[in-house]
């Protein structure tokens, strides 16, 4: 028997329990084990739940889960970032094998974390942490023993991607589609983690990280996100033919790399433009295998409650690459060289403004309640110099490079 301590019975939580349920006599016959969940970890104790766990199963006290003696793996799926990284460490530290989908607590403390649970010899997965349902990390990790990977992209928030999409074939209004994005349980708790970019930062760390083999910190990338995004921009970008997607990407230039998450302008017809609603999707590239893409659910209950039985069924089957996965490369932060041409709409249309972004303009498609132009090609920093030396408040304007 193996018996869980599962931490968190939310949107995600709750997904493992309903997969383990119906899929147990599968479980068995490939683990050859019983899988059982012990105890389960909530804030609320008192909260009205639509799942029946049993008696003595549900606690709010983490005592009674490190201190419980059948259990060997802890599934961390609470969304919080400070205790979620305590109640790991002490997993770790109890001997505990740790399946988590919290790409805040990785991505924060993602050293540490990996090279405590080598020393120890034991399991620290994470696949759901980056792209939900997608497996994208388990066969990154494999290629990376083949091939030298020097760019990874991806659209990788589910809540953004649908967003977008509601907005762009179907008019609709940001806040009204952000609050169904919430409902679907796509959302973290905090949804300013997702349209700010935050969460797509993130993951992009945790990716970045493992693809080129050396650190990128959270501060190594460049962060526009989406919250600023306008009827008026969506019908700009339309005008051009293309479509607006948040996209993350990391890439190795010159023994250095550049990281960054910004909403980007692609054409109607390239391959990000069809990855719609709470879909994500990854394309990374190897020298040997080329370029590799991978598409799935990147939110919601059962895709991300896949990937985290997933992991624990590795762990079970001691299939996971059992050394510290992270490199010890030292890669320059080359960020001052990304350039482009980009979209900017300013929305305060005052005449100094006017006269001083036309330096930088390549095409100014309006000047009525908003500026907006198509920049020259130009480093990105530049632009967000230019702006901060004219007052213009990052509420007042929404940014995307234009990819043709
Ligand atoms: N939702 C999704 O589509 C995806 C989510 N993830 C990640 O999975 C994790 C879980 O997400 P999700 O299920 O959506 O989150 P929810 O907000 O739906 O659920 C969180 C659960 O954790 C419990 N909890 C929160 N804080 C604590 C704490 N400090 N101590 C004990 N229990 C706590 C809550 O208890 P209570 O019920 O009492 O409030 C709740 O049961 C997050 O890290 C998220 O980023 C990853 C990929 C996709
Ligand atoms: N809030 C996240 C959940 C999955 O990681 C998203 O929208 O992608």
């Amino acid at each position: 028997m193996i018996g869980i301590g599962l931490l968190g019975l939310g949107t995600v939580g709750a997904g493992v329990v309903e997969i383990l349920n119906k899929r147990q006599e599968e479980l068995k016959a490939l683990t050859g084990k019983d899988i059982e969940i012990k105890k389960v970890l909530v804030k609320d104790i008192n909260k009205k739940r639509e799942i029946d766990l049993g008696e003595n199963i549900i606690t709010s006290d983490f005592e009674e889960i490190i201190n419980h003696e059948d259990i060997s793996i802890i599934v961390e799926l609470t969304g919080d970032l400070e205790q979620s990284y305590r109640y790991i460490k002490r997993a770790l530290n109890s001997g505990r094998d740790v399946v988590t989908a919290n790409k805040a607590v990785v991505s924060k403390h993602f050293e540490e974390l990996s090279s405590s649970a080598a020393e120890k010899n034991l399991g620290f997965l994470y696949e759901a942490s980056v792209g939900g349902g997608i497996p994208i990390l388990k066969p990154l990790q494999e290629a990376l023993t083949l091939n030298n990977i020097t760019v990874v992209q991806g659209i990788l928030n589910g809540t953004c991607n649908y967003i977008l999409t509601k907005m762009f074939y179907e008019g609709l209004d940001y806040g009204e589609v952000l609050k169904t994005a919430q409902e679907l349980g796509y959302a973290e708790a905090d949804p300013t983690a997702d349209v700010e970019g935050y969460d797509t930062l993130r993951k992009l760390r945790i990716l970045g990280t493992l693809a080129l083999q050396g650190e990128i910190r959270e501060e190594d990338i460049l962060l526009e996100g989406i919250s600023k995004i306008t009827a008026f921009d969506i019908e700009q970008i339309k005008k051009m033919k293309s479509t607006v997607k948040l996209i993350g990407e990391a890439k190795e230039l010159d023994e250095g790399f550049t990281a960054v998450v910004q909403p980007t302008i692609i054409k109607e017809d390239s391959y990000f433009a069809n990855v719609n609603m709470a879909f994500n999707s990854v394309v990374f590239s190897g020298d040997n295998v080329g370029e590799l893409k991978f598409y799935g659910s990147g939110a919601g209950k059962l895709p991300t409650a896949n990937a985290v039985l997933s992991d624990v069924v590795d762990i079970i089957m001691g299939s996971y690459i059992k050394r510290n996965p992270l490199g010890e490369r030292k890669l320059k932060n080359l960020n001052t060289r990304i350039k482009g041409e980009y979209y900017l709409r300013i929305s305060s249309p005052i005449e100094e403004i006017l006269k001083n972004i036309e330096s930088i303009s390549k095409e100014l498609l309006s000047t009525n309640d908003n500026i907006a132009l198509r920049t020259k090609e130009i480093e990105y920093i530049e632009i967000i110099k230019l702006l901060s030396s004219l007052g213009v408040h990052r509420d007042k304007y929404f940014l995307a490079r234009i990819l043709e």
